[in-house]
């Protein structure tokens, strides 16, 4: 498994070593890093924060072998990272890590600042894991609620004391459905009856209300066609400009496109 990072907001396919602080280990898979950078970075006069994943090993407790071994990355905040190998070679095992539903068996996952002289400037904070949104593989399938609204309010708190919670998440709930393009959606629709496209926005907004700062997609393309596919790549290069975004995908053709996910769709969108 390989974990590219990309933190140009238009992609244009390019090929580059990865920064100093960049490193990957293959996992179960030897598979030499693949770094595609998408233009050189700007340089940004400013301090800026990473997500660093720093030599974490992961072993199921009561099993003798280790599922993830040494892995290195850093995500710089709203960027677009790709974590991409082969079936079985630790995708989910990472980003469940990423998530909090399992901790490392060694090493950290954290949150870097930097200033503007690239130089850290504290001790990293562990990533919070209320802060890490996740959207599994075909999200539509998980759908609870028979309308909109029901859905996206499913896991919200239901007792009396927690009104400003409930004010601040309908507040956020606007947000979201603004982002995401639901707002011309009637809240009383059947999830079940929305496009492809909508669905995986839905599954997109339930995350969003939460503003988490890293939000990670499990092949948020997978099973769409071809119209949706470029309805939710273009969602997704929005969704850049407000968090950091990590996609997960088994399939190395796409990960070799991965610094065109955006553009090539969103050209494929244009040409038809
Ligand atoms: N709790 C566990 N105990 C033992 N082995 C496990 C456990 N969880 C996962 N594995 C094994 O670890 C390996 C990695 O699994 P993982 O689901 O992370 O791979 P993946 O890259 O996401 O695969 P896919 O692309 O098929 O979803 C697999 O061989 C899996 O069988």
């Amino acid at each position: 498994m390989a974990v590219s990072t990309f933190s140009s907001p238009t992609p244009v396919f390019g090929i580059a070593e990865p920064p100093a602080s960049f490193s990957s280990t293959a996992i179960g898979w030897k598979q030499p890093l693949r770094f595609r950078r998408t233009k050189k970075p700007r340089v940004i006069s400013c301090d800026y924060s990473c997500i660093e994943v720093r030599d974490v090993c992961y072993r199921p407790p009561g099993t003798q072998l280790n599922i993830l071994n040494g892995v290195n990355f850093s995500l710089r905040e709203k960027s677009f990272g790709l974590i991409f190998g082969k079936s079985g070679s630790g995708k989910t095992t990472l980003l469940q890590l990423l998530a909090g539903l399992n901790k490392p068996t060694s090493g950290s996952i954290c949150i870097q600042g930097y200033g503007d002289d690239g130089q850290p400037k504290a001790d990293p904070d562990l990533l919070p894991t209320e802060k890490v949104g996740i959207v599994f593989q075909f999200p539509e399938r998980f759908f609870v609620a028979d309308n909109v609204l029901d859905e996206i309010t499913f896991g919200w708190p239901r007792q009396k004391g927690s009104l400003q919670l409930k004010e601040q998440l309908t507040s956020n709930l606007q947000r979201a459905f603004n982002w995401v393009g639901l707002d011309s959606i009637p809240l009383d629709k059947d999830p079940q009856l929305l496009s492809g496209g909508y669905k995986r926005r839905l599954a997109l907004a339930i995350q969003l209300v939460q503003t988490p700062d890293l939000l990670i997609l499990d092949e948020p393309l997978a099973g769409l066609d071809w119209k949706a596919r470029a309805d939710v790549a273009k969602l997704l290069k929005h969704l850049k400009k407000e968090l950091t975004l990590l996609v997960v995908s088994h399939d190395l053709r796409y990960g070799n496109r991965v610094s065109s996910f955006s553009t090539q769709i969103a050209v494929q969108n244009f040409v038809i």
